[in-house]
């Protein structure tokens, strides 16, 4: 028997903790128990694809049941995770039939138009008809070169806390803001558990997390949060502040949390791994290019229902366009769509005349939450004008008026 042909099974609850170590040791972690523990409650057995050679678990892949932010709204996405296959199994095919597996079945649920994920290496995952749908920059900035503007009266008091503590809060403030991001995850109260755990064998020699939280008129309309940690050289303190997240209702609370940020006593140095590349930050500061930003891959998008998943987000401008699709995985979308949308609504159905642009399913995940251009795929040789003039009309509708960014890697 090869290894692509020995069976999938389905996970049951109890096999999570053999999940656990199997994926630390191939990640090259361990298995971190605070971590475990949290993760625990968002393991879903049912969704989850084992594979065993005799006893042995040699490959796992599985997906959470969350909505993602898209443009104009949001919809339950796969979000797909714990995907693995261990040293002595690899490269003979076992994530390519768990991968057909998966998306098989998250198509014939009919729940979710599409899947996401976030790819340990971005080369893993274009055959299965993933495309890269959002982009982050990383910022590694020298706070000491860096100013904002002047603060103003409205600019309310901020509150240290411990995250824990303030969990409501942050929910709160996450929720109201998410409705205009697209890319970002549902957070129920088990997700903000796992988003705040906090394992000290994952600090790095750095401080427990904590949150600055903004007072706006209304209540708490921001939060950030961060951990800091010591430096020193013969010229002095050095720290570094890792900020994981800032989200906030106003730019004025978005102010005045990197106001605090930036301006930490002891600290010169920051790092921010998940920023969005429209961040107001970059716009913000008086010297952008001391914030050393680097743009690296984030979400990345399978459509899974083509006609299901076009219609489920709005479009920046009028769009009428018959797009034709090949899906070697999925061949119920291979076909010519017809798109009407706009901003309020849309709809995909399947076209009887000529379609006028075409295209793989890869690239409709990397349009999909408006973080790529139509045009740039154009040039790139990967989407094709078949009706002179249908891309520069189309190109419009696919951006949104917010890029496509994305906070937490699950
Ligand atoms: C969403 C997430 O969880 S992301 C995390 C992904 N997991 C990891 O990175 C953990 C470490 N890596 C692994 O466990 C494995 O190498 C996996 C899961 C990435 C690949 O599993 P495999 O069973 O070896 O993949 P499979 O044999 O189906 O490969 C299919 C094709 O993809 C290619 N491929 C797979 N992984 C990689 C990779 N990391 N780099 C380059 N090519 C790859 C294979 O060469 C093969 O190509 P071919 O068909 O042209 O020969």
């Amino acid at each position: 028997m090869t290894s692509s042909t020995l069976p999938i099974e389905t996970a049951r609850a109890e096999d999570y903790d053999e999940i656990g170590r199997f994926l630390g040791a191939l990640f090259h972690h361990g298995v971190d128990p605070e971590s475990h523990e949290a993760e625990r409650a968002i393991f879903e057995p049912d969704r989850a694809l084992l594979v065993r050679d005799r006893a042995e678990l040699v490959a796992s892949a599985a997906a959470y049941t969350r909505e993602l932010g898209v443009p104009g709204g949001a919809l339950p996405a796969a979000h797909v995770t714990l995907v693995g296959v261990a040293p002595t199994h690899r490269r003979r095919g076992l994530l390519t039939a768990m991968m057909h597996r998966q998306l098989r079945q998250i198509h014939d649920d009919r729940r979710e138009p599409i899947a996401v994920l976030w790819a340990s290496e971005g080369r893993i995952y274009p055959r299965f008809g993933y495309g890269l749908a959002a982009q982050r920059l990383h910022v590694t900035g020298e706070t000491s070169e860096l100013r904002l503007p002047a603060p103003t009266p409205d600019e309310g008091p901020l509150r240290l806390a411990r995250p824990a503590d303030c969990q409501a809060e942050l929910s709160r403030v996450y929720d109201r803001t998410r409705a205009e991001r697209p890319g970002w995850s549902a957070r129920d109260d088990r997700w903000w558990r796992y988003v705040l755990v906090d394992p000290e064998a994952q600090r790095g020699g750095a401080t427990e997390r904590r949150a600055v939280l903004h007072e706006g008129p209304d209540g708490v309309d921001g939060y950030g949060l961060f951990r800091t940690k010591a430096e020193w050289d013969d010229a002095g303190p050095k720290g570094l502040a890792t900020v994981d997240e800032v989200v906030a209702t106003s730019p004025v609370a978005y102010r005045a949390i990197w106001r605090m940020l930036l301006s930490l006593d002891l600290t010169r140095q920051l790092s921010w791994m998940r920023a969005a590349v429209d961040e107001p930050l970059l716009r913000m500061v008086n010297e952008p290019r001391r914030l050393s930003a680097r743009v690296v891959d984030a979400l990345w998008v399978r459509v899974v229902d083509v006609p299901a998943a076009l219609a489920a987000r709005r479009y920046a401008t009028d769009i009428d366009v018959v797009i034709e699709v090949t899906d070697p995985l999925l061949p119920e979308n291979t076909g010519r769509w017809r798109l009407r949308g706009g901003p309020t609504e849309a709809s995909c159905t399947p076209a009887s005349g000529p379609a006028d642009l075409a295209c793989d399913v890869r690239c409709l995940g990397e349009l999909f939450l408006g973080g790529t251009g139509l045009v740039a795929l154009a040039d790139a040789g990967r989407l094709h004008e078949l009706r002179p003039g249908a891309l520069t009309t189309a190109a419009p509708a696919f951006p949104w008026h917010r890029a496509a960014s994305a906070l937490e890697i699950f």
